[in-house]
């Protein structure tokens, strides 16, 4: 890549006589080739400092990088600015070089890079100059899009987005036929490189990648032959990224793969790379299938269709509810995603349930498992998993169409039995079993005491609510809470309960409804 970089003051472009002296340090008898970023100040010291180094003899040719698709075309004679794409010109003007070309032929390859690229940055944050206090340009909750890489503002700022819509944003103003600021068009082969402005985790600019790679394959028709994720160019401390599009070809490929030590070009970068395709896209599959076959839910509830479905609804909606304050309770007992964990899976359930077969009470059971094995991940996921896969093994074994309510408080205390055994918790381990268990005590005895089903159910879910707040004030035996001193834990509840109540009780609610209705 580089043989030497010449550095400013912060933002500033360097003065002539350190440009000179790096050309003096590094220039052998081949010459030297001066990459400069599009900026009035650095074009001027280093076009300066290109002729000082002729007249001393020295063989200098210079290429400027003007790869921002941000701006409209400029008005006045500064042009587009020079932003991360340049790295990938240091990369094949380099590679040239180490391959033996003349000064010639590698100005000539680095120019042509140059043209192939298009760069556009979304910023989050404003960077700090260094002993400055960081400027409160961007308020909360925006974004700036299009910006340079020397803290001046972007060319919008903007509400902030999903990374989804930014990085299409992105990629289409890129691409965009009208400023036509690379030779780009459908079918064509690309280079993709997402740059860290400073202060964005690998794991984000991962994400954005992620997110690029099928937009450039599926609605710009481009095969993506190479990615580089990292933080390549970066703006001191600014969170947020760019995104770079390049032209390639075999040659240009061929000059990316060749070896470099240079320590942030990423490892695995060279190497055998099979070619890469434009994937067609295809109609978005069924949303369950079972033995094969579509399955879209009976055509016709029977009354105890209509009444699980009443209940299904209700309990998703009142997990949903209760997100935030599910979260609010775990970040001081636990992590704080127990809200967004069962939202997920709530959310699930509501979009699977008209897949259902909500006539068979057992089957829907075990596809409401399956929407939560899918989507939730995180302890309850995989404890509401194994709640359901018990509960469905006990209904499955139920001769009966109709499922009687004594079949459900056995499911109810198949389910308890096989997080127990699994998870290791038992009543008073400060846990969602902490409601579940009374609200299964209650039902059993009610139902034994020959009480209306609809009556057990709903004393039983009061139970499940008093059990929930009763884990204010248990020590926690299991999961993550248990980790967490005594004191933190007192007058909170555990937000598992919480949530496992919430749910029980609005089914409760829905089934009593339902039934005086239908
Ligand atoms: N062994 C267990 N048995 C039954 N329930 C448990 C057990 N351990 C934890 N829980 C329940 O899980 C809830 C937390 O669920 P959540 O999905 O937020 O998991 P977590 O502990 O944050 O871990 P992670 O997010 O890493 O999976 C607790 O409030 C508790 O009710």
């Amino acid at each position: 890549m580089l043989t030497a970089a010449i550095c400013g003051d912060v933002f500033a472009s360097p003065p002539v006589d350190s440009i000179l002296a790096g050309i003096r340090a590094v220039t052998g008898p081949m010459g030297c080739l001066l990459i400069v970023k599009n900026y009035t100040g650095d074009r001027l010291n280093f076009g300066l400092a290109a002729e000082q180094a002729k007249s001393e003899g020295y063989k200098v040719e210079t290429v400027i990088v003007g790869d921002d698709c941000a701006l409209p075309p400029p008005r006045g004679i500064a042009g587009r600015r020079g932003l991360a794409g340049t790295v990938l010109v240091h990369k094949v003007a380099g590679a040239a070089a180490a391959a033996g070309l003349s000064l010639l032929d590698v100005a000539t390859e680095a120019k042509h890079a140059a043209d192939m690229i298009g760069t556009m940055g979304v910023a989050l944050s404003v960077c700090t100059l260094p002993g400055q206090v960081t400027s409160d340009r961007l308020g909360p909750g925006k974004m700036e899009l299009g910006l340079g890489i020397h803290g001046e503002p972007g060319a919008a700022v903007a509400d902030l987005q999903p990374v989804d819509v930014i990085v299409s944003h992105v990629l289409k103003q890129i691409l965009s036929p009208e400023t036509n600021y690379v030779p780009i068009t459908r079918g064509n082969r690309v280079v993709l490189m997402v740059n860290g402005l400073g202060a964005t985790p690998m794991m984000e600019l991962m994400i954005a990648t992620g997110k690029a790679v099928p937009k450039l394959q599926l609605e710009h028709g481009l095969a993506v032959d190479r990615m580089y994720t990292g933080s390549f160019m970066t703006s001191l401390d600014m969170a947020g990224f760019s995104i770079t599009i390049m032209k390639s070809d075999q040659a240009v490929l061929q000059r990316l793969d060749a070896a470099t030590k240079a320590p942030c070009w990423p490892i695995g970068a060279d190497g055998n790379h099979p070619p890469a395709k434009i994937p067609v896209p295809i109609p978005p599959p069924a949303l369950a299938t079972k033995n094969g076959e579509t399955f879209g839910g009976p055509l016709q509830l029977n009354q105890q269709g209509l009444i699980l479905e009443a209940a299904i609804e209700a309990a998703a909606k009142a997990v949903i509810n209760l997100k935030d304050a599910l979260n609010e309770w775990d970040s001081k007992v636990g992590d704080g995603d127990c809200g967004s964990t069962m939202f997920r899976g709530a959310t699930a359930v509501l979009e699977d349930i008209k897949c259902y077969p909500l006539n068979d009470a057992a089957e829907t059971v075990n596809e409401i498992g399956s929407s939560i094995r899918r989507v939730m991940g995180g302890t309850s996921g995989i404890i509401y998993t194994i709640f359901c896969k018990a509960a469905y093994t006990k209904l499955k074994s139920s001769s009966l169409d109709d499922i009687t309510p004594k079949k459900w408080a056995e499911a109810l205390e198949a389910s308890i039995a096989a997080i127990s055994k699994y998870g290791g918790a038992t009543a008073g381990y400060r846990t969602l079993l902490d409601a579940l268990i009374p609200a299964s005590e209650v039902l059993r005895k009610r139902l034994d005491a020959g009480e209306n089903p609809t009556t057990a159910f709903i004393q039983s879910s009061e139970a499940a609510s008093a059990g929930a707040e009763a884990t204010k004030n248990m020590q926690a035996l299991a999961g993550r809470s248990s980790y967490v001193f005594g004191e933190l834990l007192a007058a909170v509840p555990d937000p598992g309960a919480m949530g496992a109540a919430a749910w029980y009780k609005a089914a409760a609610m829905a089934v009593r409804d339902k039934s005086l209705h239908t």
